[in-house]
């Protein structure tokens, strides 16, 4: 059956537009309208568009239509059913994974049909679980090699995303018949790493979940063989470019270690700033095959539509009273308040220099109870604490897409209504820093008068 609907597409830009040009000129949301018979019933939302160099790139979302209500009546069984093992969706449904949200509706898709992507969408849209999914179609479960790699930046984001691959891998109720079930290594910064080691030489586990550290460790030591990987994930891939260390690391990693022609490439973040020479960059470094697609979700509302934005003018002196008067304004059930420096405030804090086993006490404690958590930026990438309600920037971030990350530790919860807010403490001379943020993440921020 032939559906027709209307998509807006987000144009890429030609690469003689990219080549021409160091600065690039190109709007960032260029929208045009395309009415578009479609013809997998299936498949609505993506459809790639070949730049004069043959280049597959984004397609955008599929809005207002009477194929819409069908296509989000899909459940996650339906988008992968045939492709992801039952047991691992049946597992998903066990613990309340049955729909999908808007962006695995559109990102599973793309991901299952093989194609290298750039997944880039709103902070808590539900990335994990969409490249774990891909990951689960495949991998062979019977056979004991490394056949995923996730990388992430921080031990924190590699021990959540090792929670979530691991429940999805346990077996499901009534399950006997899998006769191998999948193990999956989380290789982290301050781990055990000796332990590690003989693990891997004694049966190598089919995912494994690393920091570059870490794993680059593995590989020089010749512990670590990846020749069987088959899907490599790099999530919060902007942060790790960032870091010149681990960018070098990582690039290595991504052609030497690795052949492109065997493994699916992913990238994920919820912000990939000038993706467009990024996605140049992915294909003359050879980092992902040429027609790697770029999956650009709510690229004109980076932050979720329920999170709320003020501020509160105050002097420096006044900031700890102003955050005090918020709190007990607030009553916030669960909340992250972010300082620039270690030490700023006199809690506990999650810090880099707290000890590993520190930290990790710190976060189950406070995911089983009601929070308030003093945290550096540490905490603002891929960190899901769900429960948090309300986020205090006690000091501004440095950028904006810092500020994106922070205010995306809430409104965690991909099917409420409910109100998530985001306060900062700002000195007057900082106003217009924040204006800045406003202004590149279209935002609008209301001022709190005490
Ligand atoms: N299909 C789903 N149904 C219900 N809850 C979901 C679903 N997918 C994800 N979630 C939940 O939504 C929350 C956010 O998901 P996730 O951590 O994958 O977001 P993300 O896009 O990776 O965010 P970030 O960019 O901040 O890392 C998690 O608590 C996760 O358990």
């Amino acid at each position: 059956m032939l559906a027709s609907t209307t998509m807006s597409f987000t144009m890429a830009p030609s690469w003689s537009q990219i080549l021409s040009t160091s600065q690039f000129t190109f709007p960032e949301n260029p929208t045009t309208k395309l009415p578009i018979r479609f013809p997998y019933e299936r498949w609505p939302f993506h459809f790639p568009i070949r730049t004069s160099r043959g280049l597959c790139l984004a397609a955008l979302s599929c809005r207002g239509t009477s194929a819409d209500a069908a296509v989000e009546a899909l459940t996650l069984q339906d988008i992968c059913g045939g492709k992801v093992p039952q047991h691992i969706l049946k597992r998903a449904e066990e613990v309340g994974y049955v729909m999908p949200t808007d962006i695995q509706r559109q990102f599973l898709p793309v991901l299952l049909s093989g194609k290298d992507c750039v997944l880039h969408a709103q902070t808590g849209s539900g990335k994990t679980l969409a490249y774990l999914l891909l990951i689960f179609s495949a991998i062979n479960f019977q056979r004991s090699a490394v056949q995923a790699l996730v990388i992430v930046p921080t031990r924190e984001l590699g021990m959540q995303v090792t929670k979530v691959a691991r429940i999805l891998a346990a077996k499901s109720t009534g399950a006997h018949h899998i006769q191998k079930s999948c193990t999956i290594m989380a290789l982290l910064d301050g781990g055990m790493l000796k332990r590690h080691k003989s693990w891997l030489k004694a049966e190598p586990p089919e995912v494994v979940i690393a920091t570059i550290a870490s794993l680059t460790q593995m590989i020089e030591r010749h512990v670590l063989k990846l020749d069987s990987v088959r899907v490599l994930v790099v999530d919060e891939v902007d942060f790790i470019f960032n870091s010149s260390k681990q960018a070098h690391a990582l690039r290595k990693l991504l052609t030497a270690h690795l052949t492109i022609k065997c493994r699916q490439t992913v990238f994920a973040s919820a912000s990939i700033p000038q993706h467009h020479r990024f996605l140049y960059d992915c294909v003359q470094h050879k980092w992902t095959k040429n027609d790697v697609v770029h999956i650009h979700a709510n690229s004109v509302e980076p932050m979720p539509s329920n999170l709320y934005h003020n501020f509160l003018i105050c002097r420096k002196e006044e900031r700890l009273s102003s955050l005090l008067y918020l709190l007990r304004r607030d009553v916030p059930r669960s909340s992250i308040i972010f300082v620039a420096e270690q030490g700023d405030l006199e809690i506990a804090l999650l810090e880099e220099d707290v000890n590993f086993n520190a930290r990790a006490t710190l976060l189950s404690d406070i995911r089983e109870t009601g929070f308030l958590l003093v945290a550096t930026d540490l905490a603002s990438r891929g960190f899901d604490l769900p429960q948090t309600t309300h986020i205090y920037n006690f000091h501004l971030p440095r950028t904006a897409v810092d500020y994106l990350h922070r205010a995306g530790r809430t409104a965690r919860l991909p099917f409420s209504t409910q109100r998530f807010s985001v306060t900062s403490l700002i000195q007057p001379e900082e106003r217009f820093v924040l204006q800045r943020f406003e202004n590149e993440l279209m935002f609008r921020c209301i001022e709190v008068v005490l």
